[in-house]
C-alpha cells in the first residue's frame, strides 16, 4: 500500500513521509485521511454498526450516540506495559518501565509489520488545546481502529481543521501517534467485535517526542492525544520549557460576592476529577463552570501567574457512580445524546445503565459482557472502569474561557486521593515548597483505571504516577524549581483534599460531590484571609464549624465533622516509614529538600 500524496488532504512534508512510512510497514487495506465532520462520524458510526462491533443506542434515550462493549481483557490502562524509552535508562527514572529506544522499536517494528492486514489505516490529525492559540500543539495518530478514530473527534480537535492548521507558515511540528489493535486479519479471516491483541505495548519516545501503541483499543492505552501525548510526552515538553503538564481539572468558581477564582485539581484516575470539575454546589449562592476535567497545561503568563488551558475537548468519564444525585451536570451533558458508552450496561429499551445511575436497580438489563443481567446477578452489570465519551460543549456548567488559548490564572492547587484513614478533609499547605512535598508524597487507593488490584494504598505524586514521562526525582525537582522560572511568579496557593475517609464501619465520612462546593467555599476564604483554621502537624485544617454545614447539620454532625477533620498524629507517625520508603526508591534524583522536609514532618508529629 503505498501513499498517493497528490490525493492526501495536505503537503506536509513530513507527515506525507510518515503516513507512507507507516503504510509500507504496517500494509491496510486501505488509507483514510480524517476530515472531523458529522458526516464522517455518522458514517464510521453506521459501518461499525453494521459490522457488529457498535450498538446505536435509542434515539429516543440517547441521541446520535453508540454502545460498545471491549474485550474483557482490554477494560484500562496498562500500567505494567506502559514504557518510557528514553535514551538512558536514569532519564526514565525508577517509576517508569524502561527499555532501550532503539531495541524497542525493533521490536515493535517486527509487530507493526502486516498488523493492519484487512483494515483500514485512519490518519487522524488533532489539535490539543484550542486551534487558534498562539502556538497550537499538533499530532497525528494513525490507527487501525474507527473506535479511535470516533472518540478522537469527541476527545481532541480532529480533522479538517488541525491539519490545515499544520502547514500555516510553513510545516509545523507534530507528535506522531501510532496505534494498532494488533490483530491483522488474512484473506476470508472474520474480525470478532473488539479487536484487540494479548500482547500490548504502550510506549512513548520522550526524545523523539512520539508514541507507539499496539494491542489495545481501549481508553488510555488507545486515544494517545489523551495520557499518552498531554501528560507522559508534554510533561517533558514542560520540564524543557519551563511549564507543567499536569493530571488536572480545570474549575471556575464564583463567590457570592462576585468574586472569580480558578482552581485546578489533582486527583488520581477515577478519584473525583470529572465530578469536581462539573460540581453542582449545594452552598447557596455559589457558581461552579467547567474548565477541564483531566488534564491542565500550565505555564506563566507575562506577569507571573500560572495560567491554565485544558487541551481536551470532551469527557472521557468513570461512569458507574454517575447519576443526577452524583452529578447531574455530567447526566444532562450525556443526555443531549452525541456520546459513546463503552462497556457499561444497556437497558432493555436500548439505553444504558450503570451502577449508581440510578438508587433502584433496573429488574433487567444486559451487561457489559453481553449476558442478561437482573439485581438477583450477584454482579456489577456495568464494568467499574466503564466510560462515557462526551463533549466538552455539551456540559451546561461550561465555562467561556474553555477554548481560550491564553488559559485561565490559577488561584489554588488540590492535591487529593483516595484515603479510607488518615488523610483529613482538607488541609492547607504553608507555601509552595510545602504544596510540592504533600504533593510529592500524596497516596491514594489504587482504582480500576487500571488494571491490577484495587483498593491497595499506594504513592501517587502530584496523581501523575502512572504519568510522568522522565523521572520522577527530576520531576518533583522541576515542581520545586517552578517560583525561580519567573522573576515575578506568584505561585498558587497549593491545598491537600480528601473525599473518601470512612468511618470505621466503612460508610464515606464525607457526602462529597455537591457538598464539595463547602469545602470549595473554605479554600476562598483562606485565599480572602477570612476562614478559621488551626495549625496541626500537616498544615493548616479547618477548625470545627470553618467549613459551612447548613443543611447538612444531621448528616455531618459534630462528632462526624471532627472524625472527617481530624489528623491522628498515630497514623500520621504510620505513614512515615512509608514516605521514606517511597523517597528512597525515588534515590539520588529527589531533591535533597524533600528529606528535610520529612525530617521537619516527624519533628511535628513527635513534638
Ligand atoms: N464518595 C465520593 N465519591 C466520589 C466523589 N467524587 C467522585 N466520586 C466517585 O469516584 C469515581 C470517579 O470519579 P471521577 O470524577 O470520574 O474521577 P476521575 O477519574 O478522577 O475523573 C466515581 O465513581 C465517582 O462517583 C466524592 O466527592 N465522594
Ligand atoms: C482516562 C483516564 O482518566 P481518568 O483520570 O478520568 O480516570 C484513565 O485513567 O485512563
Ligand atoms: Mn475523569
Amino acid at each position: 500500500m503505498s501513499v498517493d500524496t497528490t490525493q492526501a488532504p495536505t503537503t506536509h512534508k513530513a507527515l506525507l513521509e510518515w503516513v507512507s512510512e507507516v503504510a509500507a510497514l504496517t500494509e491496510p487495506d486501505s488509507i483514510y485521511w480524517c476530515d472531523g465532520s458529522q458526516e464522517e462520524y455518522d458514517r464510521l458510526g453506521a459501518e461499525l454498526v453494521a459490522a457488529g462491533t457498535a450498538i446505536r443506542l435509542n434515539e429516543d434515550k440517547k441521541k446520535n450516540s453508540y454502545y460498545f462493549a471491549s474485550d474483557p481483557d482490554d477494560v484500562a490502562r496498562v500500567e505494567d506495559r506502559t514504557f518510557i524509552c528514553s535514551q538512558n535508562e536514569a532519564d526514565a527514572g525508577p517509576t517508569n518501565n524502561w527499555r532501550d529506544p532503539a531495541e524497542m522499536k525493533a521490536t515493535l517494528t517486527e509487530l507493526y509489520r502486516g498488523c493492519m492486514h484487512g483494515r483500514t489505516m485512519y490518519v487522524i490529525p488533532f489539535c490539543m488545546g484550542p486551534i487558534d492559540a498562539e502556538d497550537p500543539t499538533f499530532g497525528v495518530e494513525i490507527s487501525d481502529s474507527a473506535y479511535v478514530a470516533m472518540s478522537m473527534r469527541i476527545m481532541t480537535r480532529m480533522g479538517k481543521a488541525p491539519l490545515e492548521a499544520m502547514t500555516k507558515g510553513g510545516d509545523r511540528a507534530f507528535v506522531p501517534c501510532l496505534h494498532s489493535v494488533g490483530y491483522p486479519l488474512e484473506p476470508g479471516q472474520a474480525d470478532v467485535a473488539w479487536p484487540c491483541n494479548t500482547e500490548k505495548y504502550i510506549v512513548h519516545f520522550p526524545e523523539d517526542r512520539a508514541i507507539w501503541s499496539y494491542g489495545s483499543g481501549y481508553g488510555g492505552n488507545a486515544l494517545l492525544g489523551k495520557k499518552c501525548y498531554s501528560l507522559r510526552i508534554a510533561s517533558v515538553m514542560a520540564r524543557d520549557e519551563g511549564w507543567l503538564a499536569e493530571h488536572m481539572l480545570i474549575l471556575k468558581l464564583t463567590s457570592p460576592a462576585g468574586k472569580v477564582y480558578h482552581i485546578a485539581g489533582a486527583f488520581p484516575s477515577a478519584c473525583g476529577k470529572t465530578n469536581l470539575a462539573m460540581i453542582e454546589p449545594t452552598l447557596p449562592g455559589w457558581k461552579a463552570e467547567t474548565l477541564g476535567d483531566d488534564i491542565a497545561w500550565m505555564r506563566f503568563d507575562e506577569e507571573g501567574y500560572l495560567r491554565a488551558v485544558n487541551p481536551e475537548n470532551g469527557f472521557f468519564g468513570v461512569a458507574p457512580g454517575t447519576g443526577e444525585s452524583s452529578n447531574p451536570n455530567a447526566m444532562k451533558t450525556i443526555n443531549i445524546g452525541n456520546s459513546i458508552f463503552t462497556n457499561v450496561a444497556r437497558t432493555l429499551d436500548g439505553d444504558v445503565w450503570w451502577e449508581g445511575m440510578t438508587d433502584e436497580k433496573p429488574a433487567e438489563l444486559i451487561d457489559w459482557k453481553g449476558n442478561p443481567w437482573t439485581p438477583a446477578s450477584g454482579t456489577k452489570a456495568a464494568h467499574p472502569n466503564s466510560r462515557f465519551t462526551t463533549p466538552m460543549e455539551q456540559a451546561p456548567t461550561l465555562g467561556a474561557e474553555w477554548n481560550d488559548g491564553k488559559g485561565v490564572r490559577i488561584d489554588a492547587i488540590l492535591f487529593g486521593g483516595r484515603r479510607a484513614t488518615t488523610v483529613p478533609l482538607v488541609t492547607e499547605t504553608s507555601d509552595w515548597a510545602h504544596g510540592v512535598f504533600m504533593g510529592a508524597t500524596c497516596s491514594s487507593e489504587t482504582t480500576a483505571a487500571a488494571t491490577g488490584a484495587v483498593g491497595v494504598v499506594r504513592r501517587d505524586p502530584m496523581a501523575m504516577l502512572p504519568f510522568i514521562g522522565y523521572n520522577a526525582g527530576d520531576y518533583i525537582q522541576h515542581w520545586l524549581d517552578m517560583p525561580s522560572l519567573h522573576e515575578n511568579a506568584h505561585m498558587p496557593k497549593v491545598f491537600y483534599v480528601n473525599w473518601f475517609r470512612k468511618s470505621a464501619d466503612g460508610k464515606f465520612l464525607w457526602p462529597g460531590f455537591g457538598d464539595n462546593s463547602r469545602v470549595l467555599a473554605w479554600i476562598v476564604g483562606r485565599l480572602e484571609g477570612t476562614a478559621d483554621a488551626a495549625r496541626t502537624p500537616i498544615g493548616y485544617v479547618p477548625t470545627l464549624d470553618a467549613i459551612d454545614r447548613t443543611g447538612i447539620e444531621d448528616e455531618v454532625d459534630d462528632a462526624t465533622m471532627a472524625e472527617v477533620l481530624k489528623v491522628d498524629t498515630e497514623e500520621w507517625q504510620r505513614e512515615l516509614p512509608l514516605i521514606k520508603e517511597w523517597f528512597t526508591k525515588l534515590g539520588e534524583r529527589l531533591p535533597q529538600q524533600l528529606w528535610s522536609d520529612l525530617d521537619q514532618l516527624k519533628a511535628a508529629l513527635e513534638a
